[in-house]
């Protein structure tokens, strides 16, 4: 089996280039592995590049590609139109690394936590198949523009969290942590998202699934039957957020905790809504609303560092975020096989989409449509 070891020597704290010399090639050449070739990326794109060309030049063999980095180059890499199937050893070197912490949940010791993708495909161990999300962004008919098509092994998202990730890159000099997320998120308060969004069905199950915090099971969407299975979700939207193959976005960022506490049987998208008007003491959009609730939606988020438990808070009689009684659900927890999202089209910054951390702009009048699946003609697995 050819393998590439590949580093991206900006990710992260930048010790990517360090950890790959000091521990990864010792490691492999201790236990007899041959590696075919090393790349260090040396640009935005480089990395869907250099796999391509390995590919190529390896015809009808199972590839091997160890990517040490955060989730941005892996997501470069699936995004590569041509490659076969691909076997990816992970050595998180990146500022989240949200695919590898959620397989392998948080950490022993700094050094051999980032190990143990590298140990399961040294021992022979198995591989993770990957679901993808598959993206289409698509401009309003009288523009006649190609759709652009975006797939994603983690996250797709709009809203809050598509702000931050535009916000935070220009950050990444001065603060190389997650830190800069936490900034961006903090500019980005107060904003709101005008839109609606579509929920599909997954093939699995014909209907919308949500979360029912009382009975803490899946329950079948009260808008979703197997014969009109589609529900319509109305705006506006602080937080608006899907994922495939992860429960959290950062290794103490739980935002889609069931995604491992009740595994999926299907390709199905883990989406979390929050919508500011379900909040009994908002009854209207306006800047002192926006900024009151700016407020709860840090408490909301503040949760998911709390192993996930956002997504049992309830609001009380005075809109106030609680953990007990039976008022409405604060987040709204969603499994599904896809979504649209339409934006209102003079609400600019609902118009951002961000698949794995890379950020589009839909045009006004445009759309998106995201769906869970898994691709068989190439084929991603992880060694886990
Ligand atoms: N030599 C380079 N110079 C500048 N950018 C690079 C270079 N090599 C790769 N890149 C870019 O660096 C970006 C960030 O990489 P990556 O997403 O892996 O790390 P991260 O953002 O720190 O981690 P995470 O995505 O887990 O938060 C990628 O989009 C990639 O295109």
């Amino acid at each position: 089996m050819p393998l590439l070891v590949l580093y991206n020597p900006i990710c992260g704290d930048k010790t990517a280039k360090s950890f790959v010399e000091g521990h990864v090639l010792p490691l492999l050449r201790h236990h007899s592995k041959q590696v075919d070739h090393v790349v260090e990326t040396t640009s935005v794109g480089h990395a869907a590049v250099a796999v391509t060309e390995f590919c190529a030049a390896n015809l009808d063999a199972l590839i091997t590609v160890l990517v040490a980095s955060g989730d941005g180059t892996l997501h470069e890499i699936i995004n590569a139109r041509t490659l076969p199937k691909i076997h990816f050893v992970l050595v998180p070197c990146g500022t989240a690394n949200a695919l590898y912490s959620s397989l392998f949940p948080p950490p022993i010791d700094k050094v051999n936590y980032r190990l143990q993708s590298l140990l399961s495909y040294i021992e022979g161990g198995a591989t993770l198949p990957l679901s993808m999300a598959v993206t289409v962004m698509s401009a309003p008919a009288d523009k006649a523009q190609p759709d652009v098509i975006a797939v994603a092994a983690v996250v797709v998202s709009t809203s809050l969290h598509a702000s931050i990730l535009r916000d935070s890159e220009c950050l990444r000099e001065e603060y190389p942590g997650v830190q800069r997320f936490k900034m961006a998120a903090q500019k980005n308060s107060t904003r709101w998202y005008d839109g609606h969004v579509k929920l599909f069905p997954s093939s699995s199950t014909g209907v919308i699934q949500i979360y029912d915090s009382a009975t803490q099971s899946f329950i079948v969407h009260p808008g979703s039957t197997v014969d009109d299975p589609i529900v319509n979700v109305g705006g506006p939207f602080s937080y608006f957020l899907s994922t495939v193959n992860v429960d959290r976005l950062e290794p103490s960022f739980r935002i889609t905790p069931l995604a491992r506490m009740i595994p999926s049987s299907g390709n199905t998208c883990e989406i979390i809504i929050v919508r500011p008007l379900r909040d009994p003491a908002i009854s209207q959009d306006s800047p002192e609303e926006r900024t009151a609730f700016a407020q709860k939606l840090w408490t909301i988020l503040g949760e998911a560092y709390q192993d996930g438990s956002h997504i049992n808070l309830r609001y009380n009689h005075y809109g106030e975020v609680v953990t007990e009684g039976n008022g409405p659900a604060v987040v709204e927890y969603v499994r599904c096989g896809g979504w649209e999202w339409i934006p209102d089209e003079v609400d600019e910054g609902a118009h951002l989409i961000c698949s794995d951390g890379a950020i589009w702009n839909l045009l006004p009048g445009g759309r998106a449509v995201c769906s869970a699946t898994t691709q068989d003609s190439a084929g991603f697995a992880i060694y886990g």
